[in-house]
């Protein structure tokens, strides 16, 4: 099995507490979080006593059938995940979210992100006889919970919170209570809500709409939240934090119809293309975007340069994964099903194309050949972000080292491979001036700068974790 996207999503969270179809919400809410994650999806709830879940691989009809979310129509609590391995096999003892069983009582954990220490927290808890039942960087906060000595259960969380590194949005249920915890650097995102008076969170505001859910506000870098019976309370495990919101999130992985901060990302990305173009200023006489995630860009730049924006490429819907081997070649035809060109827009035409990330230049190089193909008279490629030259440790598969076209050649050579007539990608103050414009307080560049945010303790390369996940 290989998977033809280039940038890989993470997973997704939605959690509610205190409605009567507490489940059937988070599957709603997961449907529309699926594509942060297709690998696996679970659910786990709660009757004040005990923990209660279903788990399953692949997209979320196949994972949870409707049998099983019929027997979790009885609960008023419930977790939700849909995952993208980061870290750990892509196999059903790494699906979430997990459930705990212990005298203490029941814990289910649901996490977003990635750890930068697990490896050396798992190590340490091991040697003074953890054992672990997952090969998934998540699990170790389970143990830290258990682990320690307290009864104040959000004192514990909070403790076991300052030990860890990393990016992570974590969702703990207890039987009594569900908190809700973003890292100190909010890198990934997190969303509270509200739906017939029961308070509700989830990674990306269209759970939300899926739900018919109020957006109430964004989860704030280092805060936990406490939702039970008595309302919702308001905490953070550290005051030591700084926004360093994830970039490729604004970019290209949450939904156009998400909202962070309050706007939606549809603007967001519209005003990355509009600044594409302020610093390219070509003359042209189309511009067109790579379906479907370019497309606002497309319009951005369409709008402040006045070359008109048609749809240029039509984009294959039934083509997310496909089980091809893994060699350039099999990669190379599916990119070929996946994209197809419109004569009529392109033929005699100079064609703007827009993309917001190259990442092996497999799409690029393709559609170049396409267009051409097809009649065009000029291709200018136009990137909305920079060049992606390192890996990411914080969540987000952006392919491994050697694989990273931006990484190993400069901007001539890729003009030379693509075989197109120009190549721009958006400066990176470029990028960071347009999240400002939308309120941002700060974000993660570090895989177009190498600025890593988070100290990364562990050092596991993502071409290693790349083996492991394969079970190599
Ligand atoms: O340089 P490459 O290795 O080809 O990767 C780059 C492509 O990957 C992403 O799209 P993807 O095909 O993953 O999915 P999308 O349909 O959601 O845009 C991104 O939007 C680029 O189009
Ligand atoms: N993509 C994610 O957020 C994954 C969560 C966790 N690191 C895992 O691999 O399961
Ligand atoms: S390294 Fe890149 S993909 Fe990873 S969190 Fe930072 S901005 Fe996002
Ligand atoms: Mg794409």
């Amino acid at each position: 099995m290989y998977d033809i996207r280039g940038l890989n999503e993470e997973c997704g969270v939605f959690g509610i507490w205190g409605h009567p179809n507490a489940a059937e919400l988070t599957y709603m809410a997961l449907h529309s979080l699926q594509h942060r994650g297709q690998e696996g999806a679970g659910i786990v709830c709660s009757d004040e006593k005990n923990i209660y879940g279903a788990r399953g691989m692949g997209l979320l009809p196949e994972a949870i059938s409707e049998v099983k979310l019929e027997s979790l129509s009885r609960f008023h609590h419930a977790i939700g995940h849909v995952r993208y391995a980061t870290t750990g096999a892509s196999e059903l003892s790494n699906v979430q979210p997990f459930i705990f069983k212990h005298s203490k009582g029941d814990i289910g954990l649901a996490h977003n992100g990635n750890l930068t220490n697990a490896e050396q927290i798992r190590l340490a808890l091991e040697s003074e006889g953890a054992i672990f039942q997952t090969s998934s960087d998540s699990e170790v906060l389970g143990h830290l919970l258990l682990k320690a000595k307290s009864d104040n259960k959000l004192n514990n969380l909070k403790a076991s919170l300052n030990q860890i590194k990393g990016a992570f949005s974590f969702l703990v249920l207890h039987p009594e209570k569900l908190f809700v915890a973003r890292d100190a650097h909010g890198v990934r995102p997190l969303m509270l809500g509200k739906v017939d008076g029961a308070y509700c969170v989830a990674s990306e505001t269209c759970a939300f709409t899926a739900v018919g859910a109020e957006y109430i506000r964004d989860i704030e870098p280092g805060e936990v939240l406490t939702l039970s019976h008595e309302g919702l309370a308001e905490d953070a495990y550290t005051m030591n934090t700084q926004s360093n919101m994830c970039s490729m999130e604004y970019v290209y992985f949450a939904r156009p119809d998400s909202e962070f901060r309050k706007h939606s990302l549809y603007e967001i990305r519209k005003a990355l293309g509009r600044k594409l173009y302020e610093e390219m200023n070509i003359a042209a006489d189309v511009v067109i975007g790579v379906p479907d995630s370019s497309l606002q860009a497309a319009k951005g730049f369409s709008l402040t340069s006045g070359i008109p924006n048609e749809q240029g490429l039509l984009k294959n819907r039934y083509i997310g994964r496909t089980f091809i081997s893994p060699d350039q070649k099999m990669r190379e035809r599916a990119v070929r099903m996946k994209h197809s060109p419109i004569r009529d827009v392109i033929e005699g035409k100079r064609v703007v194309v827009i993309d917001d990330s190259i990442v092996r230049g497999t799409t690029s190089k393709f559609i170049v050949k396409t267009l051409k193909q097809a009649g065009a008279k000029e291709v200018h490629m136009a990137i909305s972000s920079p060049p992606l030259i390192h890996p990411c440790y914080y969540g987000i598969d952006v392919s491994t080292h050697a694989e990273l076209i931006a990484a190993n050649k400069s901007i001539a050579e890729i003009e030379a491979e693509l075989e197109v007539d120009s190549l721009t990608y958006l400066s990176v103050d470029g990028m960071h001036e347009v999240f400002r414009s939308f309120d941002s307080k700060g974000e993660c560049n570090a895989c177009f700068t190498g600025n890593y945010p988070i100290e990364i303790v562990d050092h596991v390369l993502p071409e290693e974790k790349e083996k492991k996940k394969k079970g190599v």
